[in-house]
């Protein structure tokens, strides 16, 4: 727990200190990345105390959501009566709702003890693709929630949902889908609770997230405020570590309301802050590791796989070997090891990939016999030839152009890779910063042993690997 003097003080007019202080009512992630887990983070981020009332467990990781148990409803009852009557809570956030009934109960509570704002995240599917609450939460939502909330932040999926199922493929659509949300929250309001007059001070301001907008390069949200459109624009950070976004966004726009901050500045502050987030994590693998990626690439296309473990202890290594083997035979696709033929023939993988300075390709094939495939790095045209002077079977040619997987690693470009190709005996896999901006470029040298591509970074730095795998295969075989 962060230090007490950490956090934002809201001051009173007793002159005592209080916590600024966000009360979310949502599910567990147990995979730690969304619902009240990247909630809390993203509070003591932003220095709030953040309490929390938990409607549903999911079993949940990187890949998907397994199960869930939601609790009863007179249990979520309990936990709200309890924190809300005791602690004075500056702003609710609401999360996954997964039933009406729970709806209902978490209005009530609203109504019963007040709050400065209520921040409505409208989850219902994951970014898996997993229902997390039904469409018979829908009306709850419409009817019950949204004429509380200060602010709704459907993203693309929940905006359509919220409007019977209208498409949104652009930023225009984004936009029309804002006011939709909002003229049809305030008229709800209007006939709900509030006689109109109210209704110009409790204006409802909707924020729909532009994250999954298809083939574009900007992460884009548009904020409607009941006047003015705000276009909220970031760059799109390549990365599958986008779980969780939704719901860190959202708790960090109610950590900056409770410390008092004006509702388009929390909204901006959010929107920096998640991209801060993205940027500081977008290579790490936290889950959904190789296996899942190796898996996803071959759907995509991929017909080989190297596995590459440049730190790995080498029972780690055997471990993720093992791990990949399994997912290679199922597809009958080829498994090769880099370097370590120890690892290989423990493993019964398919065959190696060797560079100039590992073992020599005579000997591996000597320790390998003469079933299990072998590749190797080559440079120059004298070392294809010596590759299959030692019975090697393909040879792998770059770096052709600069990339961060070897970044010392001299590049010798397509005329250097030309060379190699019309040299060697073997089929030539091309490699080195490769990808959909440049791998046209690379086949239209059109030397007949060049056989394909080899990648590390153009797929597994995007989000969808087996989609960049399908993108990438197709403009390799076109002609
Ligand atoms: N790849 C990305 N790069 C930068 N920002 C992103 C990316 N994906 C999502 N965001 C931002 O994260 C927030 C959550 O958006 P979104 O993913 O659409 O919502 P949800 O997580 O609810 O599906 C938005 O501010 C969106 O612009
Ligand atoms: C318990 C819970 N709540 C919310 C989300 C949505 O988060 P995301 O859409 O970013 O996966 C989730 N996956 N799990
Ligand atoms: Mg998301």
């Amino acid at each position: 727990m962060l230090e007490e003097s950490a956090y934002a003080a809201v001051t009173q007019g007793s002159g005592l200190r209080r916590l600024a202080h966000v009360l979310t009512v949502a599910g567990s992630d147990s995979g730690g990345g969304a619902g009240i887990q990247a909630d809390i983070k993203a509070c003591a981020a932003a220095c709030v105390y953040c309490s929390s009332v938990i409607t549903s467990v999911t079993a949940q990781n990187t890949i998907g959501v397994q199960g869930v148990y939601s609790l009863a409803e007179n249990f979520v009852a309990e936990q709200l009566r309890s924190v809300l009557s005791d602690m004075q809570v500056d702003v609710i956030k609401t999360g996954m709702l997964p039933s009406p009934g729970m709806i209902t109960v978490l209005c009530q509570s609203i109504k019963e003890f007040p709050v400065r704002a209520v921040v409505v995240d409208p989850v219902m599917v994951s970014t898996s693709g997993d229902v997390l609450s039904g469409p018979s939460t829908l009306s709850g939502f419409c009817k019950e929630l949204l004429p509380l909330a200060d602010i709704v932040t459907p993203n693309l999926k929940e905006a359509s949902a919220l409007l019977g199922g209208i498409s949104l493929d652009t930023v225009d659509d984004m936009r029309f889908a804002a006011k939709s949300i909002h003229d049809f929250g305030a008229s709800i309001y209007q006939s709900v609770i509030l006689p109109a007059t109210y209704l110009d001070m409790l204006y409802q301001n909707v924020l729909v997230k532009g994250g999954d907008l298809p083939g574009s390069s900007a992460a884009i949200d548009i904020f409607f405020d009941g006047e003015q459109f705000h276009e909220l624009c970031g760059p799109r950070i390549m990365t599958r570590n986008t779980h969780g976004t939704g719901c860190t966004l959202a708790s960090y726009i109610a950590a900056e309301l409770a410390k008092g901050t004006p509702m388009l500045q929390s909204v901006q502050a959010a929107k920096s802050f998640v991209k801060s987030a993205l940027l500081y994590s977008k290579d790490l693998m936290i889950g959904n590791g190789p296996q899942e990626a190796v898996k996803a690439s071959i759907e995509g296309g991929a017909t080989i796989i190297q596995l590459r473990e440049k730190e790995a202890e080498t029972s780690e290594f055997v471990k993720k070997t093992v791990d990949c083997m399994a997912i290679c035979r199922s597809y009958h696709v080829p498994l090769l090891i880099n370097d370590r033929i120890d690892v290989a023939l423990a493993c019964d993988a398919d065959g190696v990939h060797i560079g100039q300075s590992d073992m020599p390709a005579e000997l591996a094939r000597k320790i390998l016999g003469p079933g299990k495939i072998i590749g190797v790095s080559c440079k120059t045209p004298a070392q294809a030839m010596k590759a299959w002077a030692d019975g090697a079977d393909y040879i792998g040619c770059g770096g052709v152009f600069p990339t961060n997987t070897k970044q010392s690693n001299p590049t010798i470009g397509l005329k250097g890779l030309e060379t190699v190709c019309l040299a060697s005996k073997l089929p030539v896999v091309a490699i080195g910063g490769i990808g959909a901006g440049n791998v046209q470029s690379v086949m239209e040298l059109g030397v007949p042993n060049l056989k394909g591509v080899a990648v590390v970074s153009a797929l597994f730095d995007q989000e969808s690997v087996a989609t960049e795998t399908r993108r990438l295969k197709s403009l390799l075989t076109v002609r």
